[in-house]
């Protein structure tokens, strides 16, 4: 628990040790398990981060920005292996945390085997995360990974994601590739893996909001919602509630990671 007057403190809420923050410009909370940012509001606005209210014991929290981490999807290798990697299944540590006036600034770190990742976080007016992996094995491995967000909206029918016209990418429904004409709007569920990152426009209009998502620096934008197809613990009137928009490499844009090499992803947002 954090001292008197200091802007953050633990609590325990369905079984998961979250930290919340009250920050003269910003409310965040983080869940212990997975490094995970589930709420972000900054003052006098909305939520910008969408969270699931029922929390599975044991399983991944759905909502906020979940780190999948070392693999993305499927494990090439191993399908019993949890989707999306170990990252959100685990306990990571807080190694620091820094405020002041303008916003909070946290590092996140979880060490597995030979591998070690910190995820760095700045929160103000608006958000930036930051994934850094290194591992020391002795020989070159594959990493996939991806800044998951869960953005809040109004209704994911009824938004528009600018920024991504002419990109090219795989539709996983459609199972064929695919060129975005325009901008994107979700009809009937979407997933999509594009194969490039960069500055984007989240536009919700009933909410006259539009938040600027930047994955630059990422191989890939993930663009995700299961349509009509029930998620677990999650009503269809919840889900209309969120879209996914993702900063990633994955798929062929997975790296490969020499030993002592540091691989970097970032996703951030702001309001325009
Ligand atoms: O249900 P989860 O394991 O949390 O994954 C949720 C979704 O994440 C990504 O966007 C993947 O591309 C989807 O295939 C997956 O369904």
């Amino acid at each position: 628990m954090a001292g008197k007057g200091e802007p953050q403190r633990w609590v325990t809420h369905q079984g998961y040790e979250l930290l919340l923050i009250e920050h003269p410009r910003f409310q965040a909370a983080f869940s212990r398990q997975g490094g995970q940012l589930l709420h972000f509001r900054p003052r006098g606005q909305r939520p910008w981060l969408w969270c699931a209210s029922h929390w599975p014991r044991g399983g991944a929290i759905r909502g906020g920005v979940p780190v999948c981490w070392p693999w993305f999807g499927r494990h090439p290798t191993e399908p019993g292996w949890p989707s999306h990697g170990w990252a959100r299944l685990s306990d990571w540590q807080l190694l620091a945390s820094e405020a002041d006036e303008q916003g909070m600034r946290l590092t996140w770190q979880l060490a597995l085997c030979d591998w070690q990742v910190t995820l760095e976080v700045e929160l103000g007016t608006g958000m930036r995360l930051c994934l850094r992996t290194r591992h020391q094995d002795t020989h070159t491995c594959q990493l996939s990974h991806a800044l998951h967000a869960y953005w809040q909206v109004s209704d994911v029918t009824r938004v528009a994601l600018l920024g991504l016209e002419g990109a090219s990418g795989h539709d996983l429904l459609a199972r064929s590739e695919c060129r975005q004409r325009g901008e994107l709007r979700v009809e009937e569920g979407c997933h999509r893996i594009f194969r490039r990152g960069g500055p984007l426009q989240l536009q919700d209009l009933a909410w006259q909001r539009r938040l600027a998502i930047d994955t630059s620096g990422a191989a890939n934008s993930v663009v995700w919602h299961p349509g009509s197809r029930p998620l677990t613990d999650v009503g269809w009137h919840e889900a209309q509630g969120f879209i996914c928009v993702e900063a990633a490499s994955c798929g062929p844009d997975s790296l490969s990671l020499a030993p002592g090499d540091e691989a970097l992803l970032s996703l951030h947002a702001e309001l325009v």
